[in-house]
């Protein structure tokens, strides 16, 4: 009798303790889901109040950080009555400006923006960017090269000093799907490092973009001091390749919003 309550006793303890760092580490996660999206919200709302007036029209960039601008706007635009015209970067902008019933217009009808506001996966002491985290990256690039302005919105953890210092997933590559292998190794050769198709979640096979291509992460060297004007210039250059996510000399204006609930700007020199 003594023996089984003792095994009990340990059971009940090995499980409490099972249970009680699942529910620490759970809610350690959640706070700092909670401190960035904090961060996202408050650089996204300074974006919108500082780069959108009446008749304008907007540039609406793709990824989790732009759903909190597009909120912003659909309230300035219904207390204030403004007129904008909102031309989205993917199949999600679109939704998210229709969802938010704002007016959507496209680069047929409009294709000179004064302002585009996206996201970036990370934003290194030139302000060069990686774009792309989300799959999203070509028609973004299209969009921002139409508007007079390209403003960056993005949580404190995207601020490098070096592409690679905090975005580990690499520079992602847009590709004709035919070419997908050839490019790989052109890049491998070129540069060095290494490069990966990216797969789908919850479904068999490659991502598909919203062009209908796939998507190559490249992993770069991160030993090399790349010159990434030439690199990006290198690589759109090969056939296959459709755009890449290193948007150089584009960014006009970078919010990061940080853990304290400021937010830092920093414009090129
Ligand atoms: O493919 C996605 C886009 O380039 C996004 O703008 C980028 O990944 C940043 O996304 P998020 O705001 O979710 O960090």
């Amino acid at each position: 009798m003594r023996v089984t309550g003792n095994v009990h006793n340990k059971t009940f303890y090995r499980l409490f303790w099972h249970f009680s760092s699942y529910f620490k580490q759970s809610r350690s996660h959640s706070l700092i889901m909670e401190s960035l999206n904090e961060a996202k919200r408050i650089a996204a709302r300074r974006a919108i109040d500082e780069h959108v007036e009446d008749n304008s029209v907007i540039g609406i960039g793709s990824g989790s950080t732009i759903v909190f601008a597009v909120t912003r706007l659909a309230e300035r635009v219904k207390s204030e009555k403004l007129n904008v015209i909102c031309v989205p970067t993917s199949f999600q902008a679109r939704q998210l400006i229709i969802e938010n019933k704002l007016c959507l217009g496209d680069l047929e009808t409009h294709p000179e923006l004064d302002c585009t506001v996206d996201g970036a996966d990370e934003v290194d002491r030139d302000l060069t960017l990686i774009k792309g985290g989300g799959g999203c990256l070509t028609q973004e690039k299209i969009v921002a090269s139409c508007a007079k302005k390209l403003v960056i919105i993005a949580d404190y953890t995207k601020k490098s000093e070096r592409l690679g210092d905090q975005y580990k997933k690499g520079i992602p590559i847009e590709v004709i799907p035919i070419a997908y292998v050839p490019v790989s190794i052109k890049i491998r050769e070129h540069f060095g490092g290494n490069v990966t198709l990216r797969m789908a979640k919850m479904k068999a096979g490659p991502l598909v973009t919203d062009n209908g291509n796939f998507i190559l992460d490249w992993n770069f060297p991160t030993d090399k001091n790349l010159d990434w004007p030439s690199v990006n210039e290198t690589i759109t250059m090969i056939p296959g390749v459709v755009e890449t996510g290193l948007f150089v000399g584009m960014t006009s204006k970078v919010y990061f919003g940080l853990p304290d609930g400021s937010v830092k700007t920093t414009e090129p020199l």
